[in-house]
This record gives C-alpha cells, structure tokens and sequence, in this order.
C-alpha cells in the first residue's frame, strides 16, 4: 500500500516533506533518534487517512496520552458501537479484568498502555502503536510482540520503536532522520552500517538461533 503526499509542518518548520510511504502487509517498523519525527509521521499517516476517507479501520496507541477519570470498560468502548465482549480475549490475556471498574486515571503506566493496546488491536485493521513496549515488563513485552506476531496475517501495522527487538517481528523498517525518511526496506536488507548511520553509534550484528539481532556497542 503506497501512502502518498504525508507532509507535516510544526511551526514554520516543513518536515516530512511529500513524502511517499510504502507500507506493506504484516509488521512496518519506524526506527529513529528522539525527535526524528516518529510520532509526526505516524499523525501524519492517521491525517491522511482521515481526510481522504476509505474503509480502513484504524487503532491508534499514543506515546503519550491524558488519563481520563472515566471507568477502563468506558475507554475501551469509547468512540466506537462495540460492547465489552468484543475485547474480552485481550482483557484476559492482558491481566485487564479486576481494572474494569477502575478509573482510568488511576491505573499505572503500563496498565493504562495494556489498555490502549488492547483496544487498537480490536478496533484497527490497520494498528499505529507508538512505542507500545515502553513502560512494560519482559512479560508484558513478550506478549505484545507475540500478540502482533499472530495477528500480522490478517491486520497491518505500523510501529514507532526504541527497541530493536522488535526487528525481528518487522515485515518491512522505515528509517527517520531529522524528519526525513533516509531509508525503507525489508529488515534482511539492514546492515550495521545503516544503523549506525541512523544512531550515529556503533552497532553490533548477532546472529543467535535463527534470530538477527542488533546491539549497541559500547
Ligand atoms: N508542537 C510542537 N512545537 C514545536 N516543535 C514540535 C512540536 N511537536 C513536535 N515538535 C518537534 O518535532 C520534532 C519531531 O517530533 P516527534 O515527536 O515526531 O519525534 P519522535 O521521533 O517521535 O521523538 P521521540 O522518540 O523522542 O518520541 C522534534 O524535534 C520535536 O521537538
């Protein structure tokens, strides 16, 4: 799928300019520096997407977000004609069921992020998570990244990350540098030397049981 003409502006300042961006099916992967313009581009997706119509549906978790003082089931419906049931396998699977009565406010970081998560993961054919692991446990971790595993064969996503685990989950990585995409391609075509030019750090390639990993190295 080709998104085409995603452009932002912040103040005065154009970045993003007209840029065409090739999503493909399954896992894409946007990697950049703080500020690179990863949660510009992803608002930037949703816009175009929203001022041009079409049938996609959309979930969308922030990096960043207010915390109503509204019940968890109320967020999980919210905006949409769903009943609770519709998200009770990932209620169970996420550990959400004695949050239900809760204030959203009151939750913890990561509580409230499983609760997000797991309302995109119903509600988008299309998911846009903004650095969905972030504040989560290794447990937590590992079922988000198993979780979007699963289900890559029949929704799409969209993924701004810190974590370079998550390489290893991507159908396709697209590369941000000072708001511009400096790279797009499948995550067997990456190289040391692209990350580093990206991190402007040294990076290490390891290879352990089948899986590519990268690591910083210091
Ligand atoms: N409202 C704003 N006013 C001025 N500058 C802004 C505004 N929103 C974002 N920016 C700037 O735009 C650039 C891109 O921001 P963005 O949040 O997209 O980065 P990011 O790649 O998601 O960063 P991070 O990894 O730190 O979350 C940054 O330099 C940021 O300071």
């Amino acid at each position: 799928m080709l998104i085409q003409g995603i452009r932002a502006r912040i103040g005065n300042k154009l970045i993003l300019p007209d840029h065409n961006l090739e999503i493909s099916k399954g896992v894409n992967l946007v990697l950049g520096q703080n500020g690179a313009g990863k949660t510009t581009l992803l608002r930037s997706i949703i816009r175009a997407f929203y001022e041009r119509g079409g049938l996609i549906t959309r979930g969308y978790v922030p990096a960043e977000f207010s915390a109503p003082e509204i019940q968890v089931r109320e967020v999980l419906v919210s905006g949409t004609r769903n009943n609770l049931a519709s998200y009770a396998e990932y209620i169970q699977y996420f550990g959400l069921t004695n949050l239900l009565d809760r204030s959203f406010s009151s939750l913890s970081t990561g509580e409230k992020k499983l609760v997000l998560i797991a309302k995109a993961l119903v509600e988008g054919d299309l998911v846009m998570m903004d650095e969905p692991t972030s504040g989560l446990d290794v447990k937590n971790q590992s079922k988000v990244m198993r979780t979007v595993t699963k289900l890559k064969s029949r929704k799409d996503f969209i993924i701004a990350v810190h974590d370079l685990n998550w390489l290893n989950q991507a159908d396709r990585v697209i590369l941000l540098k000072n708001g511009e995409i400096i790279w797009q391609s499948g995550p067997q075509e990456l190289r040391e030397d692209i990350l580093e030019k990206l991190y402007e750090i040294r990076v290490k390639r390891v290879e352990i049981d089948e899986k590519t990993i990268f690591i910083f190295d210091l």
